[in-house]
This record gives structure tokens, C-alpha cells and sequence, in this order.
């Protein structure tokens, strides 16, 4: 055993990956990193760093840039997410027992513009051939059964059996903190706060995780869907993405249930159009997470550019006011700022906690009782050239047994938010996990 990090990336053919990533989603032990047909499948441990506390992220990238410096990197592709990479999750809290965690994996599938590829990677002194990844990744495949073939769950019309249950706070119990929040607003303490929930649902016949991951692929495909050791979802928000020296971020902060234009006349988009961009709260709660965030970027930037009027991004479930930015990395005496060094500065956005920062995290312990553990926390993936891509893990759950699911939904508090409504927005941001569940409600 050497401690040496070494791997091999080579291409993959058309055929091999023909069914796109969703077809080696078979193993509910999969790590997952996909949007629309691009993505990252991965396998196995090789080893991994753990921690909590405020400077995880920074220890982190300490433990990230050690592993990194010395491998031995054989890459036939050379695009970001090829040679060594690792998949992570991170608690919210910096006082949260969540352990947060790297994973270095042991095979690799991706796909990015239509090139696909397959890194292995290992601590051994085993000789890596293209060979023996192939071989390889076919023995991580080789599960008897897959259920790939098998109707999604729900989808036969058949019930399901399951139980949901209020989580931390009952529905009554949490619409009052919402009301709480607001009056603390009302003092003039804070602008804003975001205030989550948790359910928990059972299954008694099983959770089937990488089903789970293909149905949000296949039917969020403009979020990203992540799973990463137990914490599964599709997220639409990007926490921030780096490419070479370019750094992306989608802020989103304004929300409206799809289901709120059934029956309305007129176009769903031009009722989206009126009641989300048109609304004044809800444009000002967008204001503050795309100040936020550009605040905390511009130290790290060389340029930056913002649109300087939100879009509406159309999921399945709900509409958003969307804003994307994008900033060009500062280059400081030769070193490009990480993306974990660059998390510890955005963590956490107004998006997912508040303003100002420390005064909604405070007010967020003290009235939601429960701990967020990754919920609302970066994931994502990063390789050893330094690109990466961390989303914010929201419209997603923790599988804490075979038969049962946490999930976790909050909302954007501001001064006039109705708590009944909040507590709605939140039954909508559950769905995308309820549905590939197979949980209809
Ligand atoms: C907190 C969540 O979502 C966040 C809150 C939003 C809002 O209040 O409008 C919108 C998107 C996210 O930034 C969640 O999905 O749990």
C-alpha cells in the first residue's frame, strides 16, 4: 500500500455510453452528479476526509490539495472532471454534528459535450491499464438486479405504501416560527431569514436510492441532481461552479407553485410573469441574495457581470426568479482562488439563510429546533486542476434507513410573509423528492 494517488482517464466510446449516465445509476451506492445529459457517476472509496465546525471547508481544501499535489495522473482526456476527483457534502452549520466529507471514489464515468470518459483511480501500487478500468467499472455494474427495467414507482397507478409525518416542528408549530420570524424582521433586527422544515417519510418496502437519483435526473433536468452518501436531491441552485479561471453562480430567491396557474386563464408563463417578477416582495427578496452573493465574490474577482433583471426559471414543480452571474477569477500572486477556498466565502448565501448573516443563523437555531445537517450546505464535486461544481443541496433529502427518508424545504422570510403560504411553498419544494419516491400526495 503506497499513500501515492494515481489514476488513469481514458475515453469511452459511444456505445459504452449509449444510455446516458442514468444507465449506470444501478447501484444505490452511487455517487451522482448529473444535469440534462452531462454529469459525473462514480464508485467505490478509496478514502475519504471528514470534518465539522467553521473551518471545514478550509481544512478541507488543505486535506484536498495534499492528496492532489503529488499524484500521478494519467489523463487521455483532460477535460474538467477528469483525473483525480472527489464528490462532497457539507454540513449548513458550523456548530452542526454533521460530518462533513470528500470522497475520493475508485471509478469514475463522466460525461461533458458529448465526451465521455473513465477515470480509475488508487492508493495501491496495482499497475492501471485501460484494460483494467474497463474491467473494473463492469464488476461495480454487475448488480443482479438493477430494476432499470422495471415501471418508476407510482407511475403504475398502483398505491404505495408509505407514512408522512412532520419531521422536527408540526405544521402549526412551524407557520408559528414563520410568524416569529416575521415580527423579529418587524424590529428591524434582519431583512431576512429562511426558515426550513423536515418530513420523514417511511417506506416499508424500501428505499430504492438509485431509482430515486434516475427519476430526478430524468424529470429535473435543469436542476443538478446529486447523491453523495445518503444525501440525495436535484437542486436548482448553484452555489458556485469553476472552470479554469471562471467562477458561475445561480442565485434564486422568489418562488411561486406551478400549481397555483391551474385554472387560471391566460399562459401559465404570463401568470408567472405578473404574480413572480411582478411582485415587489418577491423581487425584493431576490435584491438581497444576488447582493449577498455578489458581495462576497467581488474579492475574488477580477469582473463580474450580473443580468440586472432576474429571469423566471420554469421546474416541474414551482417558478423562480433566477439570476445568473459570472466573474472572472483574480489571479493572486499566481494562484487561483479553490472552489472550497471560495465556498468559505459565500457559505452561507442569504438564499438558504439570511441577512444579515449571523443574526438569521442565529435566529434560525433558535426557531427551527432541528439541525439542518447537509440540508442547505454545498455538494458537489472538485478535481485536481481546481474546476468544480458545488450546488446548494435543497429540494432534497438524508436516507437515514433502508425504509426511511428525511427531507427538508424552507422558504425566504421577509417582512410580509404570510406563514400559510410559506408552509405551502414548502409541501412544493418537497415534491420533486415526494414524486421520485413514488410518494403522491
Ligand atoms: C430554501 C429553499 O429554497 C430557497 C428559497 C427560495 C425562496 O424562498 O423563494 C428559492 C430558492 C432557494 O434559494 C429550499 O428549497 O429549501
Amino acid at each position: 500500500m503506497t499513500s501515492t494517488l494515481r489514476t488513469l482517464t481514458v475515453p469511452l466510446d459511444e456505445d459504452a455510453t449509449a444510455g446516458g449516465l442514468p444507465s449506470f445509476l444501478v447501484r444505490d451506492d452511487a455517487l451522482c452528479w448529473t444535469r440534462r445529459e452531462d454529469g459525473l457517476v462514480a464508485f467505490g472509496e478509496l478514502t475519504r476526509f471528514t470534518g465539522s465546525g467553521p473551518e471545514r471547508f478550509l481544512e478541507a481544501d488543505i486535506w484536498w490539495r495534499h492528496m492532489v499535489i503529488e499524484a500521478d495522473v494519467e489523463d487521455h482526456v483532460g477535460v474538467p472532471g477528469t483525473g483525480p476527483l472527489a464528490f462532497g457534502t457539507f454540513a449548513f452549520s458550523k456548530t452542526s454534528p454533521f460530518e462533513s466529507r470528500l470522497i475520493l471514489p475508485e471509478i469514475v464515468v463522466g460525461i461533458r459535450d458529448g465526451r465521455s470518459w473513465l477515470t480509475q483511480l488508487t492508493l495501491d501500487d496495482v499497475e492501471l491499464t485501460e484494460a483494467g478500468a474497463r474491467a473494473a467499472l463492469a464488476g461495480w455494474l454487475d448488480v443482479p438486479d438493477t430494476g432499470l427495467e422495471a415501471p418508476a414507482r407510482g407511475s403504475t397507478g398502483v398505491g404505495l405504501s408509505f407514512t408522512l409525518k412532520s419531521g422536527s416542528l408540526s405544521e402549526e408549530d412551524w407557520k408559528q416560527a414563520v410568524a416569529d420570524g416575521v415580527a423579529e424582521i418587524r424590529t428591524g433586527k434582519l431583512e431576512k431569514l429562511v426558515l426550513a422544515r423536515d418530513v420523514v417519510a417511511t417506506l416499508p418496502d424500501g428505499v430504492r436510492p438509485a431509482e430515486v437519483l434516475r427519476n430526478l435526473t430524468r424529470n429535473y433536468r435543469e436542476c443538478w441532481t446529486y447523491g453523495v452518501d445518503g444525501l440525495v436531491g436535484a437542486t436548482p441552485e448553484m452555489l458556485i461552479q469553476v472552470e479554469g479561471r471562471t467562477a458561475q453562480a445561480r442565485v434564486l430567491a422568489g418562488t411561486l407553485d406551478r400549481r397555483d396557474a391551474e385554472g387560471v386563464a391566460g399562459s401559465p408563463m404570463d401568470y408567472a410573469e405578473r404574480v413572480l417578477a411582478g411582485s415587489e416582495k418577491q423581487r425584493h427578496e431576490h435584491e438581497i441574495a444576488i447582493q449577498s452573493l455578489t458581495t462576497q465574490l467581488a474579492p475574488f474577482s477580477e469582473a463580474m457581470n450580473a443580468h440586472s433583471e432576474p429571469f423566471i426559471l420554469e421546474l416541474p414543480n414551482v417558478w423562480h426568479l433566477a439570476s445568473d452571474v459570472k466573474a472572472e477569477l483574480a489571479d493572486i500572486e499566481g494562484h487561483v482562488p479553490t472552489c472550497l477556498a471560495l465556498i468559505n466565502a459565500l457559505h452561507p448565501t442569504a438564499a438558504v439563510c439570511g441577512t444579515p448573516t449571523t443574526v438569521a443563523g442565529e435566529l434560525i437555531r433558535r426557531l427551527e429546533h432541528m439541525d439542518r445537517g447537509p440540508y442547505a450546505g454545498p455538494v458537489g464535486w472538485l478535481d485536481a486542476a481546481g474546476n468544480g461544481e458545488w450546488g446548494i443541496a435543497l429540494r432534497g433529502a438524508v436516507i437515514e434507513s433502508p425504509t426511511s427518508v428525511r427531507m427538508f424545504a424552507g422558504c425566504g422570510i421577509v417582512e410580509g410573509s404570510v406563514p400559510e403560504t410559506e408552509l405551502a411553498e414548502t409541501w412544493a419544494k418537497f415534491r420533486p423528492m415526494l414524486e421520485s419516491l413514488g410518494i403522491q400526495r
